[in-house]
């Protein structure tokens, strides 16, 4: 029933959401909430939301330790270097990350860490990012910082699913047994200020949750081609739809290319956590976003298979 709501209608502005009625008891006050979200994600893959529940504190401790991290001298961050990891976790640094192989590298810094249990420590091992992260030395707290992150973020993720299948009217549930163990990676970005070519880049998890901190530099393309500044709001984290709900939704949501650029002068820090379904989940278009004038336009492939062969694609631009 979704599968004609393809809109050629523009953005210039993205939407702020308020999460408080995220969980509300009352059918129709959650069903409100669905429209408002339908709307963002058909017609700009992009929304801010409030009322989020990720304690402030707990975002300045992981800014603090992102601060802490990218302060280290380059070789002690090199030690650490993704490309010495077999599962894509770590530091990755300037220019040494390209997300489009015609420019010669993304202007940021980057350090990845994926699932790991609050409380054993233990990793999974499904696969794909699955398996160990690393860790720095000589930072007091880092690793209980970044993670106290991770898993808020986690929990924020898991509370938007059923809003995205009440916003496509299919179950409420109908994700919950595909992100029983989702492939999250979370990143601690650091934006040196830049003036140089930056890239488009589109998401190719589920969604992304990001905190941005106070300094302007992501901006999001509209249909007329004009990059609308995400103007960041104190308060508000934003999310994106990636290219697995797209595919899942036929793109009915849309996995709208975005990019961040420093121009501001100063540092800036943000961190996106990205949030994909277990590996094992066909990503296989929903009912209700196919028809007969708008047949599934993609091959059914496992999120596992997809998200690895976006990411090789990634790091193989940038191996050293
Ligand atoms: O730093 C940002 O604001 C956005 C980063 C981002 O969108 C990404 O890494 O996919
Ligand atoms: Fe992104």
């Amino acid at each position: 029933m979704f599968a004609s709501y393809r809109t050629d209608s523009t953005f210039e502005e993205i939407p702020i959401i308020d999460l408080k009625d995220a969980t509300n008891p009352d059918l129709q006050v959650r069903e409100a909430l669905a429209v408002r979200i339908r709307d963002a994600c058909i017609n700009v893959g992009f929304f801010y939301v409030t009322n989020h529940g990720i304690p402030e504190s707990v975002i300045n401790q992981a800014l603090d330790a992102a601060k802490g991290f990218f302060a280290l001298p380059l070789s002690t961050k090199e030690e650490l270097d993704i490309h010495k990891s077999p599962n894509f976790k770590g530091y990755t640094a300037l220019l040494g990350e390209n997300s489009n192989p015609e420019n010669r590298g993304d202007l940021h810094e980057g350090f990845d860490v994926g699932w790991e249990d609050p409380v054993t420590l233990t990793v999974r091992d499904e696969g794909g990012m699955d398996g160990k992260n690393v860790w720095p030395e000589g930072l007091p707290g880092f690793r209980d910082k970044v993670m106290d992150y991770y898993h808020a973020a986690l929990a924020l993720g898991r509370c938007l699913f059923p809003l995205f299948a009440r916003a496509l009217d299919i179950d409420e549930h109908f994700f919950d047994d595909k992100t029983t163990k989702p492939a999250a990676i979370m990143r601690l970005l650091y934006y040196p200020p830049q003036t140089g070519p930056i890239d488009g880049i589109q998401g190719i998890v589920c969604f992304t949750i990001l905190w941005q901190d106070n300094v302007q530099a992501l901006q999001v393309l509209n249909p007329n081609r004009k990059w609308v500044n995400a103007v960041p709001i104190p308060g508000t984290l934003v999310i994106n739809i990636g290219d697995q709900l797209a595919r899942w939704t036929n793109d009915v949501f849309k996995s709208t290319v975005h990019r961040a650029v420093n121009t501001s002068g100063v540092e800036r820090y943000s961190i996106p956590l990205f949030f994909g379904s277990n590996y094992d989940v066909k990503l296989e278009a929903i009912p209700s976003c196919c028809s007969e004038e708008f047949p599934s336009k993609y091959p059914v492939v496992t999120a596992g298979e997809y998200v690895k062969s976006r990411l090789e694609e990634t790091y193989a631009h940038s191996k050293k």
